[in-house]
């Protein structure tokens, strides 16, 4: 995929991020451009503050901006927040919890049963696909959140986001908490559930392997902005000192293994 001239999905112009305390103002974002194309897979890294998850939650809509315009699949994201954002973005939220008392299948159902539009038969019925669409068997569906694994609560978390079929997704750390294995697994699924559907995704991550398993395009937050974006391999060679020690640091051992292993993809 070309994504240079594919639709752009989310188009973020001069965006300010503020917050006030007693006496003091946070500027967290400062002029921050960002454009997401159909397609791709861009993880947003940044160190800790630099404000990657306020920047979910206002491409969500459920955070307002200071200044400057998010637009998602060519709407303002207030106006996709009034028309249900859920039909239009899924987010796997990083402590997304599953509602303990319901099953794994109401869980997956949820957003479509609050809509009221369709009958139960017809909401089982999707839920179900979206169910095995994320590797669960039919025999998960009534099991409750207290006897799933992590790895099948991030699972069903994530059919819950897809419910709706939504174009974009968003995901904040995805693989956190998960073992090695589980985290391979989960990654797995993301890739293939990404190339089938035809995602274009949003994923905030701290995990190399996660990152160069899976992104097409790496935005580095630094200094209030996106300080540079590209491939994993122009991203890394880019000279600044946050760029250095995330991707170069102690884990660049491992970064130069994978430049290594997939010279042509990363
Ligand atoms: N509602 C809020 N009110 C005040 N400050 C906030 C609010 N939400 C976030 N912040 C502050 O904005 C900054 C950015 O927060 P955010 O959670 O987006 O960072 P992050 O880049 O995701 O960090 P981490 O990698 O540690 O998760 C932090 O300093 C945080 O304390």
């Amino acid at each position: 995929m070309t994504a240079g001239g594919a639709a752009a999905v989310i188009e973020i112009r001069k965006l300010w991020s503020v917050f006030h305390a007693p006496g003091r103002r946070f500027v967290i974002h400062k002029d921050l451009d960002l454009t997401v194309r159909a397609g791709e897979v861009v993880s947003i890294v940044g160190g800790s503050g630099t404000g990657k998850t306020v920047l979910l939650r206002q491409i969500l809509g459920l955070e307002q901006p200071e200044r400057g315009e998010i637009r998602v699949l060519g709407e303002p994201v207030g106006r996709t927040a009034r028309r249900g954002a859920a039909s239009r973005i899924g987010m796997l939220f990083q402590h997304g919890a599953l509602f303990s008392a319901f099953s794994v299948l109401e869980n997956i159902a949820f957003p479509l049963r609050e809509l009221k539009t369709l009958p139960p038969k017809l909401v089982r019925d999707a839920a179900m696909v979206k169910l095995r669409m994320v590797g669960l068997k039919p025999e998960d569906a009534d099991k409750m959140p207290a006897d799933l694994s992590g790895g099948m609560i991030k699972r069903v978390a994530l059919a819950r986001a897809l419910i709706m079929d939504p174009p974009l997704l968003l995901l904040d750390e995805p693989t956190a908490g998960l073992d090695p294995d589980s985290s391979d697994g989960f990654v797995r699924l993301l890739r293939s559930l990404h190339r089938d559907l035809g995602l274009t995704v949003v994923m905030v991550t701290h995990d190399l392997d996660t990152l160069y398993e899976l992104s097409t395009r790496i935005a580095v937050l630094a200094e209030q902005r996106v300080i540079v974006t590209g491939p994993p391999r122009e991203v890394i060679a880019f000279q600044h000192p946050f760029v250095h020690d995330f991707f170069l640091g102690e884990r660049g051992q491992r970064a130069m293994e994978l430049l290594r292993e997939y010279p042509f993809t990363i």
